[in-house]
């Protein structure tokens, strides 16, 4: 089954939401965890153990464990492990960009068969020339993964460079939607491209239409977006959007039963 597939119906099964889990050294601190790698294992593992199967994508941001070196890197590959076997998607974000014969060693570590930090599909930037990505697309398209690619990010910084207008008249931005529109075109029910694309936007200044793709939408909660201002930006029409929230759910924790009943509470307020 393709990512688009499977992702369209973990989203019918279980509600269109992504939690991210980013052991931040504050939310070790809050949670009263070591700021060590064993503190982020305590919290890596608590999350897993709340959120598998409940919702429909779970994404551990790589750069917190990676900080702690091979050791933190060790606890991503078990939360990768843990939430595949709870049946739960896993979207590894760890937002990673090369020329194109590196790419593949990124597609081989993130989206190949057998790799331990496979998951479901990988963040990439496409800021090398969306080309270079085409190892990782072919990659995710043979083993059944998918990508989300950097559109419109959530900082206020992205707009700088998503802005800039190309030779042919089409913002960076716009011209990354439609190499995703073109990847997708024809699939059903979803495309395996997915875009990342920030839920903080005042505007939505990019044109999806064509897209038939997925878009993870992160910036809802603690960077200020709410469900309205979803419907906001991409209009009545949410299919394919799915909001991402890390903080404001994860600050519920340790309770393994808090934490999994804030995500839900969230889930059914985006649902
Ligand atoms: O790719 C992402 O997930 C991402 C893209 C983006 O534009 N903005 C953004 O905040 N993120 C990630 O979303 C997470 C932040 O979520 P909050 O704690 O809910 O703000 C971090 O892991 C960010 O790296």
């Amino acid at each position: 089954m393709s990512f688009g597939a499977r992702l369209a119906k973990a989203v019918a099964e279980r509600g269109p939401l992504c939690v991210g889990i980013d052991p931040h050294p504050g939310l070790l601190r809050d949670w009263g965890l070591p700021q060590d790698v064993s503190g982020v294992e305590r919290f890596a593992l608590t999350c897993v153990e709340a959120l598998g199967g409940q919702v429909a994508v779970v994404k551990p941001q790589s750069a917190f464990f990676e900080a702690h070196g091979s050791k933190g890197v060790a606890v991503l590959e078990r939360v990768i492990a843990g939430l595949r076997e709870a049946d739960t998607l896993v979207l590894v974000d760890a937002k990673r960009g090369d020329i194109g014969s590196t790419m593949a060693a990124y597609a081989a570590a993130y989206l190949a068969d057998g790799s331990p930090l496979a998951g479901d599909a990988v963040t990439v930037s496409p800021f090398l020339g969306f080309g270079s990505l085409d190892p990782a697309v072919e990659a995710a398209r043979a083993s059944g993964r998918g990508v989300f690619v950097l559109a419109r990010t959530s900082n206020p910084e992205g707009a700088t460079v998503q802005h800039a207008v190309l030779p042919d008249g089409r913002t960076v931005a716009q011209s990354v939607v439609d190499s995703a529109a073109a990847a997708n075109a024809g699939a059903e029910p979803l495309g395996d491209v997915g875009l990342v694309i920030g839920a903080t936007l005042a505007t939505l200044d990019v044109d999806l239409s064509d897209l038939n793709g997925p878009v993870l939408a992160p910036g809802f909660g603690a960077q200020g977006a709410t469900a309205a201002d979803l419907r906001g930006l991409f209009g009545p029409d949410l299919r394919g959007v799915l909001p991402a929230s890390s903080r404001d759910v994860l600050r519920h924790g340790p309770d393994v039963a808090s934490l999994r009943a804030a995500a839900l509470r969230v889930r059914d307020e985006v649902a």
